[in-house]
């Protein structure tokens, strides 16, 4: 049974586009890179899962519930810590989401700081980029959710950061549930993803699992991304 099903979904904004007529299923367990070009829609594919979009056409449903209010409960999305007063210490943040989800687990966040190299006395104004996209991250990953959308969670961040960050993801990865991520770092990602998902303006160009495409054809994330923008698949 699909965790995600999205069926003849189509979104815009004015008379702009945006997404057009998208199908596509996600299973547990997954890993699955959303990849695709500047404006080509991923982040609207992301607000959308996160029920975060109106007036959209079509369905889309996470867990047999037709996606909304209730679905908040069971996605996990990015979590934003800019609307946070800056002289908040990350002990208040994390203190803040144990009070706002159900599913915060308090033990795993404490885990991940300490992975993270993150101390809970800092306050949120003396953080790195880096570090407030740690933080970002392991709130985000200390819900015990089914789905959990990660909007370019390695936009900004420097090379020890992002593999500290991509192996988190391995590390704290629940089989049971559904990683959608969005990222340009596609070469960094390909070794943590099962299932590649490409959008082109506003269409699914590509919906393959990687293990495979991997294992048959010998490529990479790279490669399968150029083949299928440069339309050389069959
Ligand atoms: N609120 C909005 N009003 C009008 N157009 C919008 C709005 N939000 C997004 N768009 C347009 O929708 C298209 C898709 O945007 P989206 O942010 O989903 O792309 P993206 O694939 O995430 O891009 P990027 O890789 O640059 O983050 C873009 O052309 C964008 O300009």
């Amino acid at each position: 049974m699909s965790l995600v099903e999205v069926k003849n979904v189509s979104y815009g904004k004015g008379r702009k586009q945006i997404v057009n007529d998208v199908n596509f299923q996600l299973e547990p367990g997954k890993i699955v890179a959303l990849l695709g070009e500047n404006g080509s829609g991923k982040t609207t594919i992301i607000r959308l899962l996160a029920g975060l979009a109106l007036r959209w056409q079509g369905t889309i449903t996470i867990a047999q519930e037709k996606v909304g209010t209730k679905t908040k409960a069971f996605v996990a999305l990015l979590a934003d810590i800019n609307d946070f007063p800056s002289d908040f210490s990350i002990e208040q943040v994390v203190a803040f989401y144990e009070t706002m989800y159900a599913d915060f687990d308090l033990g795993k966040a404490r885990q991940l700081l300490t992975f993270m190299e993150l101390g809970e006395e800092e306050q949120l104004k003396n953080l790195s980029r880096g570090n407030r996209e740690k933080l970002a991250l392991l709130l985000t990953l200390s819900r015990k959710a089914q789905v959990y959308l990660l909007d370019e969670p390695l936009s900004g961040i420097d090379l020890l950061s992002r593999e500290k960050i991509i192996q988190s993801l391995v590390r704290w990865f629940d089989e049971e549930s559904l990683l959608v991520i969005t990222t340009h770092q596609l070469s960094e990602i390909e070794n943590i993803v099962d299932q590649v998902l490409i959008l082109k303006d506003g269409t699914i160009a590509l919906h393959a699992d990687f293990e495979s495409v991997r294992e048959e054809e010998g490529i990479g994330l790279e490669e399968l991304y150029r083949q299928t923008m440069l339309g050389e698949r069959r």
